[in-house]
């Protein structure tokens, strides 16, 4: 399987964290993708491709061209403003106040972010810009003919709304490609999440439509990220009610249960015939990640990919999340490498 990569994913580089009332170095770290990146190398899993710039048309099929043009700013902005530290939202739009975009930097971070955990420095417009770029340049190659490519996305963008970021997420890269695919014709795209956390951004972006099945398998939101979005009984809307699908999972579930749901999710996906599929690939899920709560090993990706690569379909997979670092590489490549070896 091919992998695209960007080095500019490390110009993501910020300090700070906020979480549980101070600033931590991030989760979402560089070396993440480096120690894949690694993997990929050591296990010959195929070329290793950079990726194409495709501007940003294909970023606002997805995202509000405000949106888009606050991110590009934002850095700039909160210099300009005096600010001593790196970009983090502290005020949002609370229930009975006024959904309008401020002029303030620190309005605008609110309306345009939904959580605080997630801050901005310099290089984050570049890298999210080059992560939606890797995503699109694996999308073309299976548009142009591959089975399945893998793209190495950091930062990663499931949690990605049209006008909000959070959660270590600016772009939606899942929902940018799977627009990409409609957009060159595919009549029905389906996007599988099986990232521990609900993809919230994938599935507001596509909740009206029936065009783009959406599904995710993840962590109770009742007690884990995002909290307000990912419960079983949001199917999806007008034109696209029965269109979106969550399966919800308690602390400690291991792969046995879990891949009970990826079956469940597998017929969704067959039944709705897609001409692609699009997979939001994180291994938080993984048994030590350090802020998640499922139990999957080592060897269940490698099952995943082999599962999924039965679907029989042209597949662009998507990296999101996964956080135990010296695990990642073996985690992720494992999924590739069931998918090839089928
Ligand atoms: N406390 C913030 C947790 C953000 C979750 C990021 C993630 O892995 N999403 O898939
Ligand atoms: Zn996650």
């Amino acid at each position: 399987m091919k992998t695209v990569f960007s080095l500019l994913h490390s110009r993501r580089a910020v300090k700070t964290e906020l979480d549980g009332g101070v600033l931590i170095e991030p989760h979402e770290k560089p070396s993440r993708a480096e120690t894949i990146l690694a993997r990929v190398k050591g296990q010959a899993l195929g070329e290793i491709l950079e990726p194409e710039e495709f501007g940003l048309d294909p970023i606002r099929r997805v995202h509000s061209a405000d949106y888009v043009e606050f991110l590009e700013h934002c850095w700039t902005d909160w210099l300009a403003a005096g600010k001593p530290g790196e970009a983090i939202p502290a005020v949002w739009c609370g229930r009975g106040m006024r959904a309008r975009v401020p002029k303030d930097i620190d309005g605008r971070l609110g309306y345009y972010s939904f959580a605080a955990e997630t801050s901005i420095s310099d290089g984050t417009w570049e890298a999210a810009r080059a992560s939606a770029n890797v995503a699109l340049t694996a999308q073309k190659l299976v548009a142009g003919g591959e089975r399945a490519a893998f793209a190495l996305c950091r930062p990663p963008g499931h949690h990605a709304h049209a006008d909000l970021f959070g959660g270590y997420c600016f772009f939606n890269n899942a929902a940018i490609v799977a627009q990409a695919f409609r957009d060159q014709g595919a009549q029905r795209v389906a996007i599988l999440d099986v990232d521990f956390h609900h993809g919230n951004g994938t599935q507001a972006i596509f909740y009206q439509r029936r065009d783009v099945l959406t599904l995710s398998l993840h962590g109770d939101p009742d007690l884990v990220f995002p909290h307000f979005l990912g419960f079983e009984d949001e199917t999806g809307e007008g034109e696209g009610e029965g269109y979106n699908l969550n399966l919800v999972y308690p602390p400690g579930t291991p792969y046995a249960v879990w891949s009970q749901g990826l079956e469940t999710a597998c017929q969704r996906i067959a039944g709705f015939q897609p001409d692609a599929l699009v997979v939001a690939l994180g291994v938080d899920t993984f048994e030590e990640d350090p802020i998640s709560f499922f139990k999957l090993k080592s060897d269940d990706y490698l099952t995943l990919g082999q599962r999924l690569q039965r679907l029989g379909l042209p597949t662009v997979f998507t990296m999101e999340g996964g956080y135990d670092v010296d695990a990642i590489g073996v985690n992720a490549v494992n999924v590739m490498q069931g998918f090839d070896r089928g």
